[in-house]
């Protein structure tokens, strides 16, 4: 029997305090949900346009995009193997190349950017804005469906003057063809790891599988792009995962669940029809992250008060155990563990 990772499937413009109810349980029980993408967040022209710039971003000359490589602000390029997600088990960094967008500041990114791609500058300005819209209406509902009003999506509002304070990154990403990497069987796209921030949109394109989420049961299980019941629709789902954040502030009743990127599905029955992974892969992330000073402790709601964490749940996400630590002092600290080389560089 193929494994299934069963995320449920949710319209965002159905009854508010249904959704907010429909968000909340698939937050705790998986920790992803897909939003159905009917063309009212984002047109398909939205999404295309973004793919169409991202590939513009890969294929600008070295020089250009190592003009803008990663800093420890965690804005920039990275190239091949020079992050590792997974460092307690990775050989060898993840097969991929990424870009980082950090704050845009009236039109204007706050960082380097190839040549190739500035005349796309307020586009993506446009596109990261409406991730943090999509962002902070799913965190608002979040917060309604678990009885904490706003909590989550205040958060997130950000004043101009503490825009640099804010770490959301909007994130290009491409993994090579598996045919022009040489790889053994054990290498991983993208190593094991929950992310980092408080929520997380992910728009991948028709036909690139590859993603994959431990189960509860410990099992890898594969992430369709079109799941069953959405193949019509205008544009893929809208993939929505929890990030440790909200893991935090909810006591670890909301599964910052553990994901990660395979060149081959590793069982014969993980492959998803009609998705296959031969190609080269493209998919954008946005990690939604709060202001720098917030404090990740548990919100004040009944279910949060009333959870009981079982071993498993943590010993599955180390970093959805309580801690009462800031925000930045957490992205710090995650961000160290996956680009170790590049603080000690600054050392
Ligand atoms: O490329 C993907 O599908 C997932 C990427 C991811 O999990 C990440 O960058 O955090
Ligand atoms: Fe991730």
């Amino acid at each position: 029997m193929a494994a299934t990772s069963h995320i449920p499937i949710i319209d965002l413009s159905g009854d508010q305090a249904d959704v907010a109810r429909q968000l909340v349980n698939a937050a705790e029980e998986h920790g992803f949900i897909y939003i159905r993408n009917l063309g009212k967040d984002f047109t398909p022209l939205d999404i295309d346009e973004a793919f169409y710039m991202s590939q513009k971003i890969f294929d600008a000359p070295l020089e250009e995009k190592k003009r803008c490589s990663i800093q420890t602000n965690n804005r920039g390029w990275t190239g091949m193997h020079s992050e590792t997600l997974d460092p307690k088990t990775q050989q060898i960094g993840d097969y991929k190349e990424a870009f980082n967008f950090g704050p845009f500041i009236r039109g204007r990114a706050q960082q380097p950017i190839p040549d190739s791609v500035s005349q796309y500058e307020l586009r993506f300005n446009d596109f990261a804005d409406s991730c943090h819209a999509l962002c902070r209406k799913i965190l608002y509902l979040l917060g309604l469906g678990l009885g904490v009003g706003d909590f989550f999506s205040s958060a997130h509002i950000i004043p101009e003057e503490l825009m640099e304070s804010f770490h959301s990154i909007l994130r290009f990403l491409r993994y090579p063809p598996p045919s022009s990497t040489p790889h053994s069987s054990d290498d991983v796209r993208a190593g094991a790891h929950s992310d980092y921030g408080s929520v997380t949109l992910l728009f991948r394109l028709k036909g690139q599988a590859g993603l994959e989420i431990l189960k509860k049961d410990n099992t890898w299980a594969p992430v369709p792009v079109c799941p069953a019941g959405t193949e019509n629709d205008p544009s893929p789902p809208i993939l929505i995962n929890i990030g440790d954040l909200l893991s935090y502030w909810t006591n670890g009743l909301f599964r910052s669940t553990v994901h990660r990127v395979v060149f081959t599905p590793n069982q014969g029955d993980n492959r998803v029809s009609g998705e296959p992974c031969d190609g080269p892969r493209y998919s954008i992330a946005f990690f939604c992250h709060p202001e720098g000073s917030t404090k990740l402790e548990p919100v004040p709601s009944d279910r949060v008060k009333n959870f009981k964490a079982t071993g498993d749940a943590v010993e599955a996400n180390p970093y959805s155990e309580r801690k009462t630590m800031t925000a930045g002092e957490h992205l710090d600290m995650r961000l160290r563990a996956t680009y170790g080389n590049l603080y000690d560089e600054k050392k």
